[in-house]
């Protein structure tokens, strides 16, 4: 392993930024929001240069395969051979990112250096050990064990609410998921809330290119953020332990089994918010549960009960709160055992005919959003939700 270490050591950072060549762009928002992205990943490049001591062979890796695919996409390499161990190593590592959209990796990238500082300034520039493992997600608890990836939203204190950070950090963990031991994934929340859907301080922070900019780079963050859900490979199960709002509802169309704790609610008050209907969910819906019953729920916001949510098919089976877990993560542990390749094959039968169509889906809703964003009402309902305490 040592001579990985230094191999890796001298092979690791890339030397220099690979000069991108933008495409001329009509849009000078659009050139500007990317030269936004593109200078923080320069900074962060930079920054890992500077960092004290080597962060130690995984996070370089993680580093290594990052940095290919925000600047060249999925692995594009041939496979080297076995004993040229530490080229294997890379090409793993880079491999292991599939088809992660090169903004995602940009930002994972930034985020993870950031975190890289953030840790040694912390503990007082205590540097992290040589062999310390990776730094974990911020947003999440990703735990795998009795065959099941378990990814746990864990920001109890705002309801699970999915702010930018947790939108990467989902599909980051949805990529390693994809790949890992295990044979099927869970999502679930912490606390009483499944989750309260998008976080709508997402709208407070405006970009030096204003609403505009904001409106284009949260469609292209939500279109990633549902195409990894149309897209995952293996059986992905929602364990909905308390209500659930907006975007956390919509995606469940996408999940292929919902079991719901029986305090669970399910709302998707996107007219109340001047928003539209996301996640898939303007085709998996009214095909769930008709399209009247689509009508009442993403449009007129009616909030519905888990049993209400069950008996229109978005939801599998409902269990008492006092069981719940129990209940459900013994059938989880059941069904994990099963042939791993079977599960995800049948899933593939089952799913991959309306792939490509979901993927349309997604980019239209996407773009409909990206105009709603901007709408007065859309606005308005935000400074209501943001300014609703000042009012008690
Ligand atoms: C880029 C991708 C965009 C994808 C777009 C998706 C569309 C959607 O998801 S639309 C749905 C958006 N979500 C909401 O509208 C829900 C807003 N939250 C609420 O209505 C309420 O918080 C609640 C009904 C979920 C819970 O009410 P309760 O009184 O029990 O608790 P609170 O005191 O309101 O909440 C505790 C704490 O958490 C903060 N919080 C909760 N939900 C959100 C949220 N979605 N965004 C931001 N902050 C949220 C709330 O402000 C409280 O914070 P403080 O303790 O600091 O006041």
């Amino acid at each position: 392993m040592a001579h990985l270490a230094a191999g890796l050591a001298r092979r690791w950072c890339p030397s220099s930024l690979q000069v991108v060549n933008f495409p001329v762009v009509q849009l000078h928002v659009s050139l500007r929001a990317m030269r936004a992205s593109h200078t923080e990943f320069e900074n962060a490049m930079n920054q890992v240069k500077l960092l004290k001591k080597d962060p130690g062979n995984e996070v370089k890796l993680k580093l290594y395969a990052l940095y290919k695919q925000a600047t060249e996409g999925p692995c594009n390499m041939p496979k080297p051979g076995v004993f040229d161990l530490i080229s294997k190593a890379k090409w793993d590592a880079w491999n292991a990112l599939g088809s992660l959209p090169k903004e995602t990796a940009k930002q994972s990238y930034v985020d993870l250096v950031s975190s890289l500082n953030s840790s040694s300034k912390s503990s007082g520039q205590v540097e992290p050990r040589a062999d310390s493992k990776p730094p974990g997600y911020e947003t999440l608890v990703v735990t795998s064990e009795d065959g099941i990836t378990k990814i746990m939203l864990n920001r109890p204190t705002k309801k699970n609410a999915m702010n930018p950070q947790m939108y990467h950090e989902i599909m980051l963990a949805l990529e390693a998921a994809s790949k890992d031991e295990s044979s099927i994934t869970v999502l679930t929340g912490s606390g009483d809330y499944y989750s309260s859907g998008n976080d709508l301080t997402n709208f407070t922070d405006i970009p030096s290119g204003g609403v505009q900019e904001k409106a284009k780079n949260g469609a292209i963050l939500l279109r990633d953020f549902v195409g990894c859900f149309i897209d995952f490979p293996k059986p992905l199960i929602a364990v909905v332990n308390g209500p659930a709002v907006g975007i956390a509802v919509t995606t469940l169309g996408l999940f292929d089994a919902v079991y719901a704790t029986d305090r669970a609610t399910f709302h998707t008050p996107f007219s109340h918010l001047g928003q539209s209907p996301e996640g898939c969910s303007s085709h998996t819906f009214p095909r769930i549960m008709s399209p009247s019953k689509a009508t009442e729920m993403l449009i007129f916001g009616k909030k519905l009960t888990a049993r209400e949510a069950c008996a229109q098919g978005l939801v599998t089976e409902v269990f008492p709160d006092s069981t719940f877990q129990k209940e459900v993560w013994t059938r989880l542990k059941a069904y994990a055992k099963l042939p791993p390749n079977a599960m995800r094959i049948s899933k593939q039968v089952i799913r991959n005919k309306e792939k490509e169509k979901l993927h349309a889906i997604n980019a239209e809703e996407c773009s409909v959003l990206q105009e709603r964003w901007l709408s007065d009402e859309c606005m308005n309902a935000v400074v209501n939700f943001l300014s609703r305490k000042a009012k008690l």
